[in-house]
């Protein structure tokens, strides 16, 4: 594993000046265009910004996932923990993605689920194990009632709820140090949402697993993050503690969308609150 300095030491996660400027119908797209990005050991932490601003691309370059088209540039560091992600091996990545590294949750568990296969060995391949003990502990902790027959049903025969839990008890199987999870609520409705982020919550304060959560929805942020970077054009145009960043936008185009979601603001207040001592 090859190691470098760090500008920050403390972090699980640091990544500076990254660029992912990819080659689409003979046109440069700068979907990721100079971010320094950072996580915490068990911190959450929130990326905001509109369709196309570069969230995905982010996260993806980070666990060295690619979009599946030319990159005309790809540049930067990613350190986690003491491995230069943007150098590390195949060896290193995959022992990463199998333990103790970061995995990732996607919007859309069909698209990622296998179909003909039932979920209890899905669950059990990414174990590395057949335990059928460990695939029960695991759909347990993910909230999922029946565990037995959850384990036995293929997708399909599961609600949209249902799956992003699997998909979430698939991704915990590695025993991640930070879980990126690219709008994991987006396409559920609203009470499945609020159990869905209940449950994110509740595994990030059992386990202390570092979340890095992208989102559309100033209100998840509020709710879940310590911290969050603002995107828009494939920068972040700003970050920053949840409240400070609420309370005091630097950008235009962050008062912009608080000004669309002042709830929220309320919210954070709340939260704050509720954490002061
Ligand atoms: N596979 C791809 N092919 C072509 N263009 C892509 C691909 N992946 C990303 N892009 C482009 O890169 C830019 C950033 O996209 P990205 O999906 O990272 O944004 P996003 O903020 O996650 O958007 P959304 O919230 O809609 O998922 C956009 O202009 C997008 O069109």
């Amino acid at each position: 594993m090859s190691s470098f300095q760090s500008q920050k030491p403390n972090m699980l996660l640091d990544v500076c000046n990254l660029k992912v400027h990819l080659a689409v119908d003979g046109k440069t797209v700068r979907a990721v265009d100079g971010v320094d990005f950072a996580v915490a050991p068990g911190e959450v932490v929130g990326i905001v910004g509109e369709s196309g601003s570069g969230k995905s691309t982010l996260a993806r370059a980070i666990i060295q996932l690619m979009p599946n088209v030319a990159i005309a540039e790809l540049s930067g560091t990613i350190r986690f923990n003491d491995a230069d992600l943007m150098t590390a091996s195949g060896t290193v990545l995959r022992r990463l993605r199998r333990q103790n590294g970061f995995s990732m949750i996607f919007q859309d568990p069909l698209g990622y689920l296998n179909p003909t296969q039932k979920v209890g060995r899905q669950i059990a391949e990414a174990l590395d194990n057949s335990d059928d003990n460990r695939v029960l502990a695991l759909l347990h902790e993910v909230g999922l009632p029946k565990p037995h027959q959850v384990a036995r049903s293929y997708p399909h025969e599961l609600s949209g709820g249902m799956r992003q839990r699997v998909m979430i008890a698939i991704a915990l199987a590695s025993e991640p140090a930070l879980l990126f999870a690219d709008e994991p609520t987006t396409s559920l409705d609203a009470t499945v949402q609020r159990q869905v982020l209940d449950t994110l919550r509740r595994l990030h304060k059992s386990r202390g697993m570092a979340i890095a959560i992208i989102t559309h929805d100033l209100g998840v942020i509020a709710e879940l993050c310590d911290r969050v970077y603002v995107m828009r054009g494939g920068k972040a145009v700003e970050s920053g503690t949840v409240v400070d960043v609420f309370e005091t936008p630097q950008h235009p185009y962050t008062a912009e969308l608080i000004r669309l979601s002042t709830r929220h603001l309320q919210v954070a207040q709340q939260g704050a609150q509720r954490a002061a001592p």
